[in-house]
């Protein structure tokens, strides 16, 4: 799979973060922010930028991390079609797949070990999204979500 990631700092694992889904097989088709020498290392444009490599399909995923992974997920889920979700433990990240069919995972550079961050990334890749039906529903419902109302009150 190609993935993007991107940082706003190297702390903890997000020097790692590369490596790790190399050894799961995937590529890395961009680095963003504090993981690149060229880029704007603030959270939402770093974020920002993993999420429009996924928009626009030059990356399947994105991985995003921030010290706490809530500014990266908050960032992704601004561009249109992104469904990030923040995972801090296996069982979210699964379920994040299974049935948010979440295509950008946001992490905390605070709460993630090396350990841990094995555990995410192998349930993340280990789940497939769901084809139930109500799940289906809920995930197309999304795209709704974000677009203009279609039933406007008539003007007064
Ligand atoms: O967790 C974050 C955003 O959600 C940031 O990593 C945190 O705010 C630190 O950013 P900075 O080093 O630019 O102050």
């Amino acid at each position: 799979m190609r993935i993007a990631v991107s940082s706003d700092a190297l702390d903890g694992v997000a020097g790692s973060l590369a490596d790790a889904l190399r050894e799961r097989g995937h590529q890395v088709v961009a680095v963003h922010g504090a993981l690149s020498p060229d880029e704007r290392d603030d959270w939402a444009w770093a974020s920002e930028a993993a999420a429009r490599d996924v928009a626009e399909g030059r990356a399947d995923q994105a991985l995003v991390a921030c010290w706490t992974g809530t500014g990266a997920s908050i960032a992704a889920n601004k561009v249109p079609g992104i469904r990030a979700a923040l995972c801090g433990d296996a069982a979210t990240a699964a379920g994040a797949r299974r049935w948010n069919d979440a295509n950008v995972l946001a992490l905390s550079l605070r709460g993630v070990s090396p350990a841990l961050l094995d555990e995410i990334l192998d349930a993340w890749f280990a789940t497939p999204p769901s084809d139930e039906a109500d799940d289906r529903a809920n995930v197309a419902h999304l795209d709704a979500i974000a677009s203009p109302p279609t039933d406007r009150p008539e003007p007064r």
